[in-house]
């Protein structure tokens, strides 16, 4: 008989964002991520950047459940990296190190649901 579908269990998706996270934040190009842009004093950071993303933020959702799978999870770390190539160029020290991060972001995850 066919084996019955074993209901989405999403408490493992989110030990998975967890471990991510916490690669994420250990990077050594993280630094530019780790906190919210100061856009007061970053002039046409708001009005550029619709909707601001950052590590920290992230883990407070986390904390808080506001993710409900890694769908969710990986839509806010590609919004840091989004954000990051609108408003820097490709060749500055702040583009290099986002593109650095995705590239590092994409693989990892890649890596954690082939393990699954
Ligand atoms: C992320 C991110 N994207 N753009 C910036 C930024 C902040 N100021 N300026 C002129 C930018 N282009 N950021 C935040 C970088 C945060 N940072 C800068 C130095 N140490 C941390």
């Amino acid at each position: 008989a066919k084996k019955a579908k074993k209901p989405k269990d999403s408490s493992n998706e989110l030990a998975v964002c967890r471990v991510l996270l916490a690669d994420l934040e250990a990077h050594q190009d993280a630094w530019p991520f780790l906190s919210p842009v100061r856009h007061k004093s970053v002039p046409g950071y708001r009005k550029v950047i619709k909707k601001p993303m950052d590590f920290s933020t992230i883990k407070e959702k986390l904390t808080n459940n506001l993710y409900l799978n890694l769908e969710n999870f990986i839509v806010d770390v590609n919004l840091v990296f989004n954000n990051c190539q609108r408003f820097n160029e490709d060749d500055s020290e702040i583009g290099r190190a986002g593109h650095r991060m995705r590239r590092f972001f994409d693989k990892r995850w890649t890596e954690l649901l082939h393990l699954k």
